[in-house]
């Protein structure tokens, strides 16, 4: 079953046209990465799809429900989760305390499992959200997240700003909430990462897809991740070694 269906999504910032019939879709258990070059609509495309930002034209299905016209608080209680780039923590409140703000949509994940899987959070469980890394900020937005149980996880850029033994860490958890059956949807400035953990890609360009296909096979083909992808120098060193 399809998790996710969008199709046809045209979304604007005012008059400025952003996105231009973008179509996607995501699978139960998969990981789809959506790459391209700063400002091709990444964002905001899961700010569509979330119902942030509601696209004018275009359809949306989430677990078979029909949610194009859906605000935010609705889809996310359908089961999305939304980590947005930028980790908004509460830099007042404890890590311990960062966890219970969320209402938990009953499941498999409770405070004690995302402990579990991120062990360093559990070390720091009495800290305040500013006295956090950047790596251990980021944990926190995504087990944040993992405690609404949602179907399909939407992650903005989680590897922003990280140090590379924090990134691997990062995706090391993506990988295992796959194996949880949970889908993610992964956007991405890290090409090499994002391949090597996604099932499939879509890549965006000037608002509209521009590939769309395995993830291994883009990531292979050297001039086309130049060109659509535009690799940073960092990311793009990463992928030659
Ligand atoms: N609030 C806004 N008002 C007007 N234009 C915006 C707004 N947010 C984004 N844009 C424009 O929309 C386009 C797409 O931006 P978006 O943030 O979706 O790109 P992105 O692919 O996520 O890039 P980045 O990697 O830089 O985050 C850009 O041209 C950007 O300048």
């Amino acid at each position: 079953m399809n998790v996710l269906e969008a199709s046809g999504l045209h979304t604007f910032y005012g008059k400025s046209h952003i996105l231009h019939g973008v179509g996607l879709e995501v699978r139960e258990g998969e990981i789809v990465t959506l790459l391209g070059r700063n400002g091709a609509g990444k964002t905001t495309t899961m700010r569509s799809l979330m119902g942030l930002t509601p696209a004018r034209e275009g359809s949306i299905r989430v677990l078979g429900q029909d949610t194009t016209k859906w605000s935010p608080y609705r889809v996310a209680a359908l089961g999305v989760g939304f980590v947005p780039e930028g980790r908004r923590v509460f830099a007042n409140l404890s890590v311990d305390e960062n966890l219970r703000v969320p209402l938990e949509r009953p499941g498999p994940w409770t405070i004690a499992r995302v402990y579990e899987l991120f062990p360093r959070l559990q070390e720091r469980r009495a800290s305040k959200g500013r006295q956090l890394s950047g790596g251990e900020q980021e944990m926190l937005s995504i087990a944040r997240a993992l405690l609404l149980n949602p179907k399909l996880l939407m992650l903005d850029e989680p590897s922003q700003g990280l140090a590379p033994l924090i990134v691997k860490q990062v995706f090391e958890v993506i990988a295992q909430m796959r194996k949880q059956g949970m889908s993610v949807l992964l956007v991405e400035q890290n090409v090499r990462a994002a391949v090597e953990i996604a099932d499939r890609a879509y890549v965006l360009e000037n608002g509209a897809i521009a590939y769309e296909g395995p993830a291994a096979e883009f990531g292979r083909d050297e001039e086309r991740v130049r060109a659509l992808a535009g690799a940073s120098a960092e990311s793009w060193d990463a992928i030659d070694s």
